[in-house]
């Protein structure tokens, strides 16, 4: 990558040539991207990874439109704790990285490609730093909306899609009316497939596959319907939202830092409409190891297991990676108030 390729402006050209370098890595550094590219990391990433795969060319994608996009995309994030750009970048670069297993090598379609990617740094865009049951609890007008249902995802979607409309900024313009009917059908499949409230079917389903997995003689996954498809690419797009305890400690330490900010903070809103606070959004009563343990016994390590069997053995490295840091935060709980663990 050349600095004239960069797609931003930066007062450090060359540092975020040489962080961008690690593109294909599951440890690159979205803090650094953030810091080095003026608070662009969303644009940084996801151009970068347009790039690497070649998807302008394929997709005859103006090269100064895909920037209009990415950069009126990253304004459009919030700028809360974490579900900010930063997250949005951190996901598209994690699917990026898990499209590249070679028990999926050559399994998905350019436009299953570039859809994955694209979903990816939409996902969250306009997220408020709520839940959707706090935007349900409070009558937002995001819940009336939506009728309560996958509020945020479906918040995400209509802004992702409505910043297409304008032809200065329609990456798409050169699809065929066919092939932006099938983007535009598995975007929406793989954003909605991230409301947690889809977790345990999912999984179920994931688990479903596993079992009866069919691979072809160099072991790659054979996915012959759409809905085999668009499962496995609903499961890697929330793998990616769920990776932050995969990533290495002092990355997966940061990101707690956020989301525990963003959850006091939902906490200080419910504390003064005289709400209930949800769990874990006390600041007063914080056990930030402990709801970790839990976030990983009983969602993260299930679902990247599963996904692990299902590439095996490529996700192998990523797996060891969580069960360290489970193992870690699990040998460094403080007692309680002083009291011996028994
Ligand atoms: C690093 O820690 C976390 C990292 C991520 C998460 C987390 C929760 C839900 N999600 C996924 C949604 O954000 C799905 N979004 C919603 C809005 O619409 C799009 C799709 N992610 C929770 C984390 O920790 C919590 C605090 C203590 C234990 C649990
Ligand atoms: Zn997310």
């Amino acid at each position: 990558l050349k600095v004239s390729e960069l797609g931003i402006e930066t007062q450090y050209p060359q540092e975020l040539v040489d962080v961008l370098s690690r593109i294909n890595d599951w440890g690159l550094d979205t803090f650094k991207v953030e810091e080095l590219s003026d608070q662009r990391p969303l644009t940084a990433i996801t151009y970068r990874i347009f790039q690497e795969r070649d998807l302008c060319r394929i997709y005859s994608i103006d090269q100064s439109t895909l920037l209009k996009y990415l950069l009126m995309l990253e304004d459009h994030y919030q700028q809360v704790p974490y579900h900010n750009k930063a997250h949005g970048a951190d996901v598209c670069q994690s699917m990026h990285v898990l499209l590249n297993a070679s028990a999926l090598d050559g399994v998905f379609t350019d436009l299953e490609v570039m859809s994955a990617i694209f979903a990816s740094a939409v996902h969250d865009v306009d997220h408020p730093g709520v839940t959707n049951q706090f935007l349900i609890n409070t009558n937002s007008d995001l819940a009336i909306m939506y009728n309560d249902e996958s509020v945020l995802e479906n918040h995400h979607l209509a802004v992702a899609f409505k910043l297409l409309q304008s032809q200065e900024r329609n990456i798409f313009a050169n699809l065929t009316t066919k092939q932006m009917k099938t983007l535009r059908k598995m975007v929406i499949d793989m954003v909605l497939a991230t409301d947690m409230s889809k977790h345990m079917q999912l999984l179920a389903d994931l688990k479903t596959m596993v079992e009866s997995k069919k691979v072809t003689g160099n072991n790659i996954i054979m996915l012959e319907t759409y809905d085999d498809r668009i499962q496995v690419l609903q499961n890697m797009i929330h793998c990616a939202d769920l990776s932050n305890p995969t990533k290495p400690l002092d990355i997966y330490m940061r990101w707690i830092d956020r989301i525990m900010e963003e959850f006091w903070r939902q906490g200080d809103k419910e504390r003064d409409l005289r709400l209930e606070i949800s769990p874990m959004c006390d600041r007063r009563v914080a056990s930030v190891e402990k709801s970790q343990i839990g976030f990983i016994e009983f969602i993260v390590h299930p679902l990247w297991e599963t996904w692990a069997d299902l590439v095996y053995p490529d996700a192998n490295n990523i797996l060891e990676t969580l069960e360290q840091n489970r193992d870690w935060y699990q040998s460094h709980i403080e007692p309680e108030n002083g009291a011996f663990s028994s």
